[in-house]
Protein backbone atom coordinates (compact mmCIF):
# COMPACT_ATOMS: atom_id res chain seq x y z
CA UNK A 1 0.00 0.00 0.00
CA UNK A 2 1.58 3.01 -1.22
CA UNK A 3 1.24 6.48 0.69
CA UNK A 4 -0.26 9.67 -1.42
CA UNK A 5 -0.74 12.39 1.57
CA UNK A 6 -2.66 15.29 -0.23
CA UNK A 7 -1.91 17.48 2.95
CA UNK A 8 -0.33 20.68 3.95
CA UNK A 9 1.94 18.87 6.86
CA UNK A 10 1.84 15.17 7.04
CA UNK A 11 5.13 14.27 8.80
CA UNK A 12 7.00 13.03 6.21
CA UNK A 13 5.70 14.24 3.04
CA UNK A 14 3.30 16.94 4.05
CA UNK A 15 2.85 20.01 1.04
CA UNK A 16 4.42 17.43 -1.61
CA UNK A 17 1.26 16.34 -3.27
CA UNK A 18 -1.34 18.71 -2.63
CA UNK A 19 -1.57 19.62 -6.31
CA UNK A 20 -3.76 16.64 -7.50
CA UNK A 21 -1.49 16.44 -10.88
CA UNK A 22 1.04 15.68 -8.71
CA UNK A 23 -0.38 13.45 -6.26
CA UNK A 24 -1.79 11.44 -9.78
CA UNK A 25 1.76 11.60 -10.85
CA UNK A 26 3.10 10.03 -7.10
CA UNK A 27 0.24 7.44 -7.16
CA UNK A 28 1.22 6.10 -10.74
CA UNK A 29 4.90 6.23 -10.05
CA UNK A 30 4.18 3.99 -6.59
CA UNK A 31 1.94 1.77 -9.15
CA UNK A 32 5.33 1.59 -11.11
CA UNK A 33 7.14 0.16 -8.60
CA UNK A 34 4.43 -2.24 -7.47
CA UNK A 35 1.83 -0.98 -4.99
CA UNK A 36 -0.97 -2.94 -5.36
CA UNK A 37 -3.14 -0.38 -3.59
CA UNK A 38 -2.65 3.61 -3.40
CA UNK A 39 -3.65 5.08 0.22
CA UNK A 40 -4.96 8.92 -0.12
CA UNK A 41 -5.52 11.11 2.61
CA UNK A 42 -6.25 14.46 2.39
CA UNK A 43 -5.94 15.19 6.63
CA UNK A 44 -3.02 14.63 8.56
CA UNK A 45 -2.72 12.71 11.65
CA UNK A 46 0.21 13.29 12.74
CA UNK A 47 1.29 15.06 16.39
CA UNK A 48 0.58 18.20 16.29
CA UNK A 49 -1.82 18.23 13.34
CA UNK A 50 -5.47 19.76 13.64
CA UNK A 51 -8.42 18.89 12.43
CA UNK A 52 -9.13 20.43 8.82
CA UNK A 53 -12.93 21.17 7.25
CA UNK A 54 -14.57 18.18 5.71
CA UNK A 55 -14.94 19.96 2.83
CA UNK A 56 -11.43 20.78 2.03
CA UNK A 57 -10.54 16.95 3.36
CA UNK A 58 -13.25 15.50 0.89
CA UNK A 59 -11.94 18.42 -2.10
CA UNK A 60 -8.39 17.54 -2.03
CA UNK A 61 -9.09 13.62 -2.16
CA UNK A 62 -11.83 13.10 -4.53
CA UNK A 63 -10.40 14.06 -7.57
CA UNK A 64 -6.94 12.15 -7.00
CA UNK A 65 -9.01 9.11 -6.28
CA UNK A 66 -11.66 9.59 -9.26
CA UNK A 67 -8.22 10.32 -11.45
CA UNK A 68 -6.82 7.32 -10.27
CA UNK A 69 -9.93 4.66 -10.35
CA UNK A 70 -10.62 6.12 -13.73
CA UNK A 71 -7.13 4.35 -14.32
CA UNK A 72 -8.05 1.29 -12.60
CA UNK A 73 -5.51 1.80 -9.69
CA UNK A 74 -7.12 0.36 -6.46
CA UNK A 75 -7.52 3.23 -4.42
CA UNK A 76 -7.71 2.98 0.18
CA UNK A 77 -9.20 6.97 1.27
CA UNK A 78 -7.67 7.07 4.40
CA UNK A 79 -10.25 9.30 6.72
CA UNK A 80 -11.83 9.77 9.59
CA UNK A 81 -14.94 11.16 8.31
CA UNK A 82 -18.36 9.29 6.83
CA UNK A 83 -18.82 11.99 4.76
CA UNK A 84 -15.58 11.77 2.72
CA UNK A 85 -15.79 8.01 3.07
CA UNK A 86 -18.91 8.19 1.10
CA UNK A 87 -17.55 10.54 -1.61
CA UNK A 88 -14.64 9.01 -2.04
CA UNK A 89 -16.51 5.40 -2.30
CA UNK A 90 -18.65 7.59 -5.12
CA UNK A 91 -15.37 8.61 -6.76
CA UNK A 92 -14.24 4.90 -6.90
CA UNK A 93 -12.18 4.36 -3.69
CA UNK A 94 -12.05 0.32 -3.40
CA UNK A 95 -11.50 0.35 0.21
CA UNK A 96 -11.77 2.78 3.63
CA UNK A 97 -8.57 3.43 5.57
CA UNK A 98 -9.93 4.76 8.96
CA UNK A 99 -7.28 5.37 11.54
CA UNK A 100 -10.16 5.71 14.50
CA UNK A 101 -11.32 2.38 13.75
CA UNK A 102 -14.83 3.23 12.95
CA UNK A 103 -15.14 5.54 16.65
CA UNK A 104 -14.87 9.05 15.04
CA UNK A 105 -17.86 9.30 12.89
CA UNK A 106 -21.00 7.29 14.38
CA UNK A 107 -22.26 7.44 10.22
CA UNK A 108 -18.95 5.59 8.86
CA UNK A 109 -20.56 2.15 9.83
CA UNK A 110 -23.59 2.90 7.94
CA UNK A 111 -21.61 3.79 5.09
CA UNK A 112 -19.17 1.17 4.85
CA UNK A 113 -21.74 -1.21 5.54
CA UNK A 114 -24.04 -0.14 2.50
CA UNK A 115 -21.26 -0.58 0.05
CA UNK A 116 -18.89 -3.83 -0.48
CA UNK A 117 -15.48 -1.77 0.30
CA UNK A 118 -12.80 -3.67 2.71
CA UNK A 119 -12.74 -1.32 5.92
CA UNK A 120 -9.61 -1.01 7.54
CA UNK A 121 -10.08 -0.54 11.30
CA UNK A 122 -7.21 1.12 13.43
CA UNK A 123 -6.59 1.28 16.53
CA UNK A 124 -6.06 4.26 18.40
CA UNK A 125 -7.21 4.71 22.02
CA UNK A 126 -7.33 7.69 23.61
CA UNK A 127 -5.48 8.40 26.68
CA UNK A 128 -7.15 9.27 29.99
CA UNK A 129 -5.21 13.01 30.07
CA UNK A 130 -7.04 13.54 26.16
CA UNK A 131 -9.40 16.00 26.27
CA UNK A 132 -12.11 14.25 24.69
CA UNK A 133 -11.31 11.79 22.05
CA UNK A 134 -8.04 11.43 20.02
CA UNK A 135 -9.68 12.04 16.79
CA UNK A 136 -11.11 15.28 18.14
CA UNK A 137 -8.11 17.28 17.87
CA UNK A 138 -5.42 14.41 16.73
CA UNK A 139 -4.32 13.62 19.56
CA UNK A 140 -1.27 11.36 20.63
CA UNK A 141 -0.84 11.61 24.31
CA UNK A 142 0.82 8.27 25.31
CA UNK A 143 -1.56 6.00 26.98
CA UNK A 144 -0.66 3.52 29.41
CA UNK A 145 -0.59 -0.24 28.75
CA UNK A 146 -0.26 -3.41 31.10
CA UNK A 147 -0.03 -5.80 28.01
CA UNK A 148 0.14 -3.42 24.71
CA UNK A 149 -0.44 -6.51 22.34
CA UNK A 150 -3.37 -8.35 24.48
CA UNK A 151 -5.07 -4.89 24.83
CA UNK A 152 -4.73 -3.72 21.39
CA UNK A 153 -5.95 -7.02 20.25
CA UNK A 154 -8.82 -7.19 22.41
CA UNK A 155 -9.70 -3.50 21.58
CA UNK A 156 -8.93 -4.02 17.77
CA UNK A 157 -11.57 -7.52 18.31
CA UNK A 158 -14.06 -5.39 20.42
CA UNK A 159 -14.38 -2.84 16.73
CA UNK A 160 -14.27 -5.61 14.60
CA UNK A 161 -17.43 -7.11 16.66
CA UNK A 162 -19.36 -3.25 16.21
CA UNK A 163 -18.36 -3.98 12.44
CA UNK A 164 -19.41 -7.52 12.04
CA UNK A 165 -23.09 -6.22 14.18
CA UNK A 166 -23.96 -4.09 11.41
CA UNK A 167 -23.57 -6.44 8.77
CA UNK A 168 -20.05 -5.86 7.26
CA UNK A 169 -19.05 -9.37 6.37
CA UNK A 170 -15.91 -10.56 8.61
CA UNK A 171 -14.00 -10.96 5.30
CA UNK A 172 -14.27 -6.95 4.61
CA UNK A 173 -12.30 -6.10 7.66
CA UNK A 174 -8.22 -5.54 7.76
CA UNK A 175 -6.84 -5.21 11.42
CA UNK A 176 -4.16 -2.34 11.91
CA UNK A 177 -1.74 -1.96 15.19
CA UNK A 178 -1.67 2.07 14.98
CA UNK A 179 1.76 1.91 14.87
CA UNK A 180 2.71 5.31 16.60
CA UNK A 181 -0.74 6.18 17.59
CA UNK A 182 -0.83 7.77 21.50
CA UNK A 183 2.07 4.05 21.20
CA UNK A 184 5.54 5.07 22.31
CA UNK A 185 8.57 2.77 21.03
CA UNK A 186 8.28 0.45 23.07
CA UNK A 187 4.52 -0.42 22.51
CA UNK A 188 5.66 -0.28 18.74
CA UNK A 189 8.10 -2.62 19.13
CA UNK A 190 5.66 -4.96 21.09
CA UNK A 191 3.78 -5.07 18.65
CA UNK A 192 5.28 -5.78 15.96
CA UNK A 193 7.10 -8.29 18.06
CA UNK A 194 3.59 -9.75 18.84
CA UNK A 195 2.15 -9.76 15.69
CA UNK A 196 1.55 -13.64 15.50
CA UNK A 197 -1.22 -12.70 18.13
CA UNK A 198 -2.83 -9.89 15.84
CA UNK A 199 -2.47 -12.98 12.89
CA UNK A 200 -3.96 -15.63 14.82
CA UNK A 201 -7.30 -13.38 14.93
CA UNK A 202 -7.89 -14.68 11.64
CA UNK A 203 -8.44 -11.24 10.55
CA UNK A 204 -6.23 -9.84 7.49
CA UNK A 205 -3.97 -7.13 8.95
CA UNK A 206 -1.82 -4.16 8.21
CA UNK A 207 0.90 -2.98 9.38
CA UNK A 208 1.97 0.84 8.85
CA UNK A 209 5.70 1.80 9.87
CA UNK A 210 6.82 3.70 6.88
CA UNK A 211 9.07 6.60 8.41
CA UNK A 212 7.94 6.53 11.65
CA UNK A 213 9.41 8.20 14.92
CA UNK A 214 10.46 5.01 16.60
CA UNK A 215 12.58 4.21 13.50
CA UNK A 216 14.66 7.50 13.77
CA UNK A 217 14.69 6.56 17.72
CA UNK A 218 16.30 2.93 16.58
CA UNK A 219 18.66 4.62 14.18
CA UNK A 220 19.84 7.47 16.73
CA UNK A 221 17.58 10.28 15.73
CA UNK A 222 17.33 9.11 12.38
CA UNK A 223 15.33 11.85 10.22
CA UNK A 224 12.57 10.93 8.21
CA UNK A 225 14.40 10.62 4.92
CA UNK A 226 16.55 8.35 6.09
CA UNK A 227 14.52 5.73 7.00
CA UNK A 228 13.96 3.87 4.40
CA UNK A 229 16.01 0.72 4.72
CA UNK A 230 14.90 0.25 8.23
CA UNK A 231 10.99 0.98 6.62
CA UNK A 232 11.52 -1.58 4.47
CA UNK A 233 13.15 -4.78 6.63
CA UNK A 234 10.33 -3.90 9.00
CA UNK A 235 8.46 -4.27 5.59
CA UNK A 236 10.49 -7.90 4.90
CA UNK A 237 9.76 -9.22 8.50
CA UNK A 238 5.82 -8.07 8.68
CA UNK A 239 5.52 -9.72 5.11
CA UNK A 240 7.32 -13.22 6.74
CA UNK A 241 4.70 -13.02 9.84
CA UNK A 242 1.90 -13.15 7.26
CA UNK A 243 0.87 -9.65 7.42
CA UNK A 244 -1.93 -8.84 4.41
CA UNK A 245 -0.25 -5.44 3.78
CA UNK A 246 2.37 -2.79 4.71
CA UNK A 247 1.55 1.08 3.99
CA UNK A 248 4.50 2.73 3.16
CA UNK A 249 5.49 6.16 1.61
CA UNK A 250 8.18 4.46 -0.92
CA UNK A 251 7.11 1.44 -2.58
CA UNK A 252 10.46 0.44 -4.39
CA UNK A 253 12.27 0.02 -1.22
CA UNK A 254 9.33 -2.51 0.46
CA UNK A 255 8.72 -4.03 -2.90
CA UNK A 256 12.66 -5.46 -2.99
CA UNK A 257 12.28 -6.09 0.71
CA UNK A 258 9.24 -8.35 0.43
CA UNK A 259 10.74 -10.20 -2.17
CA UNK A 260 14.00 -10.86 -0.66
CA UNK A 261 11.44 -12.57 2.18
CA UNK A 262 9.30 -14.87 -0.16
CA UNK A 263 12.68 -15.84 -2.20
CA UNK A 264 14.30 -16.52 1.45
CA UNK A 265 10.74 -18.52 2.37
CA UNK A 266 10.59 -20.37 -1.10
CA UNK A 267 14.23 -21.76 -1.28
CA UNK A 268 14.00 -19.47 -4.22
CA UNK A 269 13.76 -17.03 -6.77
CA UNK A 270 10.22 -17.44 -8.26
CA UNK A 271 9.90 -19.80 -11.73
N1 LIG B 1 -4.18 2.19 8.43
C1 LIG B 1 -3.24 3.14 8.74
N2 LIG B 1 -3.39 4.40 8.29
C2 LIG B 1 -2.46 5.36 8.61
N3 LIG B 1 -2.63 6.64 8.18
C3 LIG B 1 -1.73 7.60 8.51
C4 LIG B 1 -0.61 7.26 9.27
C5 LIG B 1 0.36 8.32 9.66
O1 LIG B 1 1.44 8.27 8.82
P1 LIG B 1 1.60 9.28 7.58
O2 LIG B 1 1.34 10.66 8.11
O3 LIG B 1 2.98 9.04 7.17
O4 LIG B 1 0.65 8.93 6.53
N4 LIG B 1 -0.39 5.98 9.72
C6 LIG B 1 -1.32 5.02 9.39
C7 LIG B 1 -1.19 3.65 9.85
O5 LIG B 1 -0.22 3.28 10.54
N5 LIG B 1 -2.16 2.77 9.49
Amino acid sequence: MGVVNVTADSFSDGGRYLDPEAAVARARELVGDGAAIVDVGGESTRPGAHRVPAELERDRVVPVIAALAAEGIAVSVDTMRASVAAAALDAGAAIVNDVSGGRADPDMTRVVADSDAPWILMHWRPSPGAPGPVWAGIHHEITEYDDVVAEVRDELLHQADAAIAAGIARERIVLDPGLGFAKNAAHNWALLHGLPALQDTGFRILVGASRKRFLGELLGGREPAGREVATAAVSALAAQAGAWGVRVHDVRSTADAIAVAQAWRRGGAPT
